[in-house]
């Protein structure tokens, strides 16, 4: 592949400022692994201070509002955590799809946000278990990306994270994943063209150091989304490392 491993973990709402220690450790790490983009989606509070003491990893928020300023309290706009020293938003989140009922079309106009303040965007997708078990998770996943999408690909990348896998130790088939990202890199490049062949597609739930290298090797996995095991440098690093040694 092309480009470098994409890495990302995603705090949720978990780390209070002691935390920051874990984040410098990673960021050591990312430092002696150049082959791999790391990056860190943080609460909110911790944004500026990871900004400020981890200086090889991208610093990331998980939400942003697709408006740019107004009255909507406890909101933040992309401008204000792009101030904050974010440099990439993931959007669409299934958390946040499920807690605060984010529709396909809010997701496309907070991804459009980001990019109008040249941030990264992590755009979120997956199927529930229903889904997958009544055999229309391919269905299901492609148009709600299609749905999602941006009209342009700048700094776009893509998460599919299988709802059931998200924090629950279990993780789909290889063969499985191997087809979700081809059906996902058929969408990208319909919407895009040939733009859509460089957007990286992140495998996201349950992704730990004892299975990274066999999920990062399926064909068009371009890198992982990490919620527990990337609260720690002790479960993140193996999953950097495993995609330092990928060919
Ligand atoms: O955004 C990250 C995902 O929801 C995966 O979380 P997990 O690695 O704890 O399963």
């Amino acid at each position: 592949m092309s480009q470098r491993y994409y890495i990302v973990g995603n705090w949720k709402m978990n780390g209070m400022r002691a935390a920051l220690s874990e984040a410098r450790a990673i960021d050591r790490a990312a430092q002696r692994l150049p082959k791999v983009e790391v990056a860190i989606a943080p609460p909110v509070t911790l944004i500026a201070a990871m900004r400020e003491s981890s200086t090889g990893i991208g610093v990331g928020a998980q939400n942003c509002h697709h408006a740019e300023k107004g009255a909507h309290t406890g909101d933040l706009s992309a401008p204000m955590l792009r101030e904050a020293g974010a440099d990439f938003v993931i959007v669409g989140h299934s958390e946040r799809r499920a807690d605060h009922h984010e529709t396909n079309e809010q997701v496309k106009a907070k991804a459009e946000a980001a990019q109008a303040v040249d941030m990264g965007v992590i755009l979120c997708v997956g199927e529930s278990e229903a889904e997958r078990d009544s055999g229309e998770a391919e269905e299901v996943v492609a148009r709600q990306l299609a749905a999602s999408l941006p009209e342009t690909a700048q700094r776009l990348s893509v998460a599919y994270e299988p709802i059931w896998a998200i924090g629950t130790g279990r993780v789909p088939q290889v063969s499985d994943v191997a087809a979700m990202h081809k059906r996902l890199r058929a969408v990208l490049t319909d919407k895009y063209a040939e733009e859509g062949a460089d957007v990286r597609i992140l495998y996201g739930g349950s992704v730990k150091g004892e299975n990274a290298e066999e999920l990062l090797a399926v064909a068009e996995v371009g890198g992982a989304l990490v919620g527990g095991a990337s609260l720690t440098a002790d479960g993140f690093v193996p999953i950097i490392a495993a995609a330092a040694e990928q060919d």
